[in-house]
């Protein structure tokens, strides 16, 4: 029976009861295989159809007026802001996982720590980090215009290698990663420290095709986020996702060890 789902077919079914745990053989799935299967006409019409289904997932969150000022702000003064998709999963993922203690790299203007308050409990504490300050003064500020007491948030002015070592270790359910892209590899290692069993570590815009015209800088950028991808997927410790949102959303829980 057709699924009317794009790339609906397939995938093994079956229970989903798994027998006993032997390694298994990575097997990835090739872009293009629909092609070979169904032909380019229907690989085009599957195509349209995801790219239909991301347009209405995206314009399912609409932003209220204080998001959007700072999402209008960050864009004028050349501060790439969470998606509004992302800023929801940021809300989603700080409410599902009741994240107390939270870390945010890069606070810019303010646009992800709202949101990431958003889903926090009442007794929760965001810390977010950025080498500029005077953003950090007014993405405090954002912050309590959407209603949340300054106590709820700690600001730390600096960088991720200067501020991340001093942030206790296996002290935090929720660490976002949006600063520097050439850091990314760096502040996920970091991030990992700081995570305490079951935490979750969120890493924006991973699947980036941005262009740079910069063929060193763009280099660097791509190998980043390569090393970013290819270490939460090798890491035995983590519980990996890659959400379709904006560029590319990497989620990874990080285990108990205990088994708890
Ligand atoms: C992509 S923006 C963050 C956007 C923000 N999360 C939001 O939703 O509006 C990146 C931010 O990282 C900051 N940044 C630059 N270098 C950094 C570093 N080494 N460590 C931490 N933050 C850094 C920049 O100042 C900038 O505000």
């Amino acid at each position: 029976m057709a699924t009317g789902r794009p790339g609906g077919r397939g995938g093994g079914g079956g229970g989903g009861v798994r027998g006993p745990s032997r390694p298994l053989r990575a097997v990835r799935k090739e872009a293009g295989t629909a092609v070979a299967a169904d032909g380019p006409d229907q690989a085009e019409a599957a195509t349209r159809a995801r790219t239909r289904i991301a347009e209405r997932a995206e314009a399912f969150h609409v932003e209220d007026e204080l998001l959007a000022g700072l999402r209008e702000r960050s864009t004028a003064e050349g501060v790439v802001p969470v998606a509004p998709a992302t800023a929801a999963a940021l809300t989603f993922l700080a409410a599902a996982t009741r994240a107390r203690s939270v870390v945010e790299i890069g606070t810019g203007l303010g646009l992800g720590t709202v949101a990431l308050l958003r889903g926090m409990p009442a007794d929760g504490l965001l810390t977010s980090i950025d080498p500029d300050g005077e953003r950090q003064v007014r993405a405090r500020v954002a912050c309590i215009e959407a209603g949340f007491a300054p106590g709820r948030v700690r600001m730390i002015k600096g960088t991720s290698r200067q501020v991340l070592p001093k942030l206790s270790d296996a002290g935090y359910d929720l660490v976002v990663v949006d600063g520097v892209t050439t850091e990314m590899p760096r502040d996920l290692e970091a991030s990992l420290r700081l995570l305490r069993p079951g935490g979750v570590v969120v890493v924006d815009d991973v699947l980036w095709q941005g262009r740079l015209t910069d063929p060193v800088r763009r280099e660097a950028v791509a190998g980043a986020l390569r090393e970013t991808v290819r270490a939460v997927r090798e890491d035995e410790r983590l519980v990996p996702l890659v959400l379709p949102i904006a560029e590319g959303l990497l989620c990874a829980a990080r285990r108990d060890p205990s088994g708890a």
